[in-house]
């Protein structure tokens, strides 16, 4: 198998070439079926057109579109030419489409839609891409961003250390750091997925993250890589739980993949109608934890499917898939993260940087992993704070990734995930572990959903507020004043929240995961 990304995920177009790659919801009962035959002669054109701008190994392609069949042949266009594409979606907003654009200096803006995003400036060329092919609409007047080459001519030799994307996460500094992941590195990452045997070739992962998240990237080496076919779940039929089980069902998924918050709504509203599609086998969440309960919920409705925990960061694309226990057992209160994929290794580390074996001690993780992401995009300092000395060798010269996480082990060894490094808060002098509140509050009946933070007052104070999800039936009013009490009961005065609210849903990210800072809006502390 091949350490390029483009060979690797097109090499089912060789072995089985009429099996369907794609399958595209076009409307309730309207599907459209893409094989792997007509993906890669997709591919083949698009790269046809994007050779005749005559641009070097390295040079970024902004990648504009939606989860398709077009924008996975273009990806993997930009892949076969050595281009680092660099994926935003329409859930990106346009200043952050600039923010990424001026820091990545691309050769190519490259868009499903109507081209650039308005006020998006720069000397690049301009493309649009679909079924029929890829058209250019301006070409690059300079390929910036490169070093010139005197001597040889441009490099059109395909490295598999040259970077296959760039996905920009929001640093906690707040600017958006450019995550570097080569082809060696994804496909690494993608080895050690297949071990898990997650799907077969008869298989259809229904992806329901945005391209500007690399969740969308596993989705769619998940199913390719497995000789199956990629379902993209239109974002917008997402929303309606309805709507989104239909999908599901007219497009035959066998597996569904998405951060935890897709099934709030339909473990809400639809469960009984969820328990119907027989032909799901298999979830995969990531992201943040599950709660409990909706993991309880959704372990009722699909009795039969394999549920997998896959935890890991953008830095690595993830690190280890861990199977939720079947049946779950009432007295669970928290789900292994597990161990690293085979390849792979994740250490404990405590303060004082020595590793940690012995369960039950909480130690930061840190990866050892082929899958490691070559740095972040110009910023040579956060990626040395990143990748730092191996801590059990550290005159090695060997490099792991620090993740920021905490957790600790398990009797069998097995990791438990404790939050980020920068989610212990103090309290009025007292350490507060964000995750202890909010594993508290879902040990509450009513409660199906929790996010405890800690936004700092007005008078600079830092208060502890919670925001929950009561079942549907459970009175918002009394259950708040209830469950201050029942915190009271449980734990010390400092971690029970000043503020406590009931919501109807938590506010998510656009990557669908709990959108914290919306909730510290939401705080009487907010200024
Ligand atoms: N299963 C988890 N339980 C609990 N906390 C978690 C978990 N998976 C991540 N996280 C958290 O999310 C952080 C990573 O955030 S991220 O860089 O935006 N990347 C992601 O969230 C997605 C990640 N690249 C990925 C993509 C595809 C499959 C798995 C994982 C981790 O460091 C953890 O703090």
């Amino acid at each position: 198998m091949s350490h390029l990304l483009h060979e690797f995920l097109l090499a089912a177009a060789r072995t089985a070439p009429h099996r369907p790659a794609v399958v595209e919801f076009l409307g309730d009962d309207r599907t459209r079926v893409v094989s792997y035959r007509e993906l890669d002669d997709l591919v083949g054109r698009y790269a046809e057109t994007l050779r005749g701008l005559d641009l070097e190994v390295g040079e970024r392609v902004v990648l504009d579109s939606d989860t398709s069949a077009s924008a996975i042949a273009a990806l993997l266009a930009c892949a076969t030419l050595g281009l680092t594409f660099v994926p935003v979606s329409p859930e990106t907003p346009d200043q952050r489409v600039r923010t990424i654009v001026a820091a990545t200096e691309p050769a190519l803006y490259l868009s499903a839609g109507e081209g650039a995003r308005p006020g998006v400036e720069g000397g690049f060329g301009v493309a649009r891409f679909g079924p029929d092919g890829c058209e250019i609409l301006r070409r690059p007047t300079a390929h910036a961003g490169l070093p010139a080459r005197p001597s040889s001519g441009p490099r059109r030799e395909v490295a598999a250390t040259d970077i296959a994307y760039m996905i920009f996460t929001s640093g906690t500094t707040g600017r958006p750091k450019g995550v570097m992941m080569s082809h060696r590195a994804v496909t690494s990452f993608y080895r050690g997925m297949l071990t898990q045997r997650i799907v077969g070739p008869h298989d259809r992962v229904a992806t329901t993250s945005p391209l500007q998240f690399d969740f969308s990237l596993l989705d769619i080496g998940l199913a390719l890589a497995s000789g199956a076919a990629v379902v993209p779940v239109p974002r917008a039929r997402l929303r309606w739980p309805r709507r989104f089980l239909r999908v599901l069902r007219d497009t035959g998924a066998s597996q569904v993949n998405g951060v935890p918050s897709i099934w709030r709504q339909v473990l809400r509203f639809e469960p009984d109608r969820l328990a119907e599609l027989r032909s799901i086998r298999g979830v995969l969440f990531c992201g943040e934890d599950f709660p409990l309960p909706e993991l309880r919920a959704l372990r009722r409705a699909l009795p039969e499917a394999r549920l997998v925990n896959c935890y890991g960061a953008t830095e690595s694309m993830a690190a280890s898939f861990t199977d939720v226990p079947d049946p779950l057992p009432p007295e669970l209160t928290r789900l292994s993260i597990g161990f690293a994929h085979p390849g792979a290794e994740m250490l404990l580390v405590g303060e004082d940087g020595r590793p940690i074996e012995e369960p039950d001690v909480l130690g930061e993780i840190h990866l050892r992993s082929p899958a490691l992401f070559s740095g972040y995009w110009r910023d040579r300092a956060t990626t040395d704070a990143t990748l730092v000395p191996d801590p059990v060798d550290p005159g090695s010269g060997r490099r792991v990734l620090r993740t920021g996480d905490l957790a600790y082990r398990g009797e069998g060894g097995e990791l438990y995930f404790r939050g980020r490094t920068d989610s212990q808060v103090q309290i009025r002098g007292n350490r507060v572990e964000l995750g202890e509140v909010e594993r508290r509050l879902l040990e509450h009946p009513a409660v199906t959903a929790a996010t405890a933070l800690a936004p700092r007052g007005p008078d600079g104070e830092t208060e502890l507020a919670a925001f929950v999800v009561v079942a549907p039936g459970a009175g918002e009013r009394e259950t708040e004043a209830e469950l201050t009490d029942f915190l009271a009961a449980a734990l010390p005065a400092y971690m029970v929240p000043g503020e406590l609210r009931a919501l109807p849903a938590l506010p998510v990210t656009a990557n669908g995961k709990v959108d914290r800072a919306a909730l510290a809006q939401l705080t009487e502390a907010a200024p």
